[in-house]
């Protein structure tokens, strides 16, 4: 498992972009790094995959602290990995196949188990269907897909996901994050957002991040009921938090718990079908 200890990073020019953050994956399967623009969210994940080396503090995998040599840092990618906001940042090949195909052929697997892997996450992600196009014709959301299918190749353990639905239109924000709720039941994955409805209903514990600092964690009911620690982070409330607020009723994570309350109270009266 991934930790973040008592991590401080300083860019060149001195901004102190993150200060003293301590973050443990453990305490969930589907972790939210929340904050507002500038809040130090992208800067963490640089520091959580070794692109970035914190000035001060450490990321720890599987109780080891990460190295920052290449051979290390090559095989903890392997384990660890990040799909960036901008899928122009991660695809490099200008053929579908070729992108995905990249990393494995890397790492010397034959062709035919090539195939295998990548016509695999091809259909798990919903791009079989372009695999030969020219990555150049794809849509923003077609290019979002290959990028995450180029990660999920790798079968790693984590997945950071960094502000994975901005700049998709509602349907293919409801592609995606179902892509991503089937990506977390058999890996740990983490997503940054400013997007509070979103991490409202993948995540199940947060991290606030406010100006380069963790001003408060939990579970994600817990979290969102804070108005005050949202305000501070300058986030809003997801709706159906309001809603619960609204109504004077206690806020639930799953449907089931909501119908379950509702049918307590008024049993059999209402259709719950
Ligand atoms: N290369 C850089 N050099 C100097 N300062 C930087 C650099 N990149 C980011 N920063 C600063 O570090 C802080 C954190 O930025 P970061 O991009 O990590 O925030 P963020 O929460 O990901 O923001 P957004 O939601 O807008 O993507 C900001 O003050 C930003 O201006």
């Amino acid at each position: 498992m991934l930790e973040v200890k008592d991590l401080t990073y300083l860019y060149e020019d001195g901004t102190k972009a993150l200060e003293n953050i301590n973050i443990e994956l453990g305490k969930g399967k589907k972790i939210g790094i929340i904050g507002a623009n500038g809040s130090g969210k992208s800067t963490l994940f640089l520091n959580m995959v070794g692109v970035l080396k914190p000035k001060r503090g450490k990321i720890v995998y599987n109780g080891e602290d990460i190295k920052y040599s290449k051979k290390y840092l090559r095989e903890y990618r392997k384990k660890v990995n990040i799909v960036f906001q901008d899928p122009d940042k991660q695809i490099f090949y200008s053929n579908v196949y070729d992108d995905i195909a990249f990393a494995l052929r890397n790492i010397g697997y034959s062709e035919e188990e090539i195939k295998n892997r990548v016509d695999k996450v091809l259909k798990r992600v919903g791009a079989y269907d372009f695999k030969d196009k020219p990555v150049h014709f794809l849509s923003y959301g077609q290019k979002k897909r290959v990028a995450i299918a180029g990660i999920l190749v790798m079968d790693g353990d984590i997945i950071l996901f960094d502000e994975p639905t901005s700049g998709l239109d509602p349907l293919m924000t409801r592609e995606i994050v179902s892509i991503i709720d089937d990506i977390s039941k058999n890996k740990t994955i983490v997503i940054s957002s400013h997007d509070m409805n979103l991490i409202y209903e993948i995540c199940d514990y947060v991290y606030v991040l406010e100006n380069g600092n963790v001003i408060d964690e939990g579970l994600v009911t817990e979290v969102f009921t804070k108005e005050k620690v949202l305000k501070k982070a300058g986030l809003e409330e997801p709706w159906l938090v309001k809603i619960h607020k609204r109504l004077g009723i206690p806020l639930f994570k799953y449907e089931e718990d909501f119908f379950n309350y509702w049918r307590d109270r008024f049993g059999s009266g209402i259709d719950w079908s």
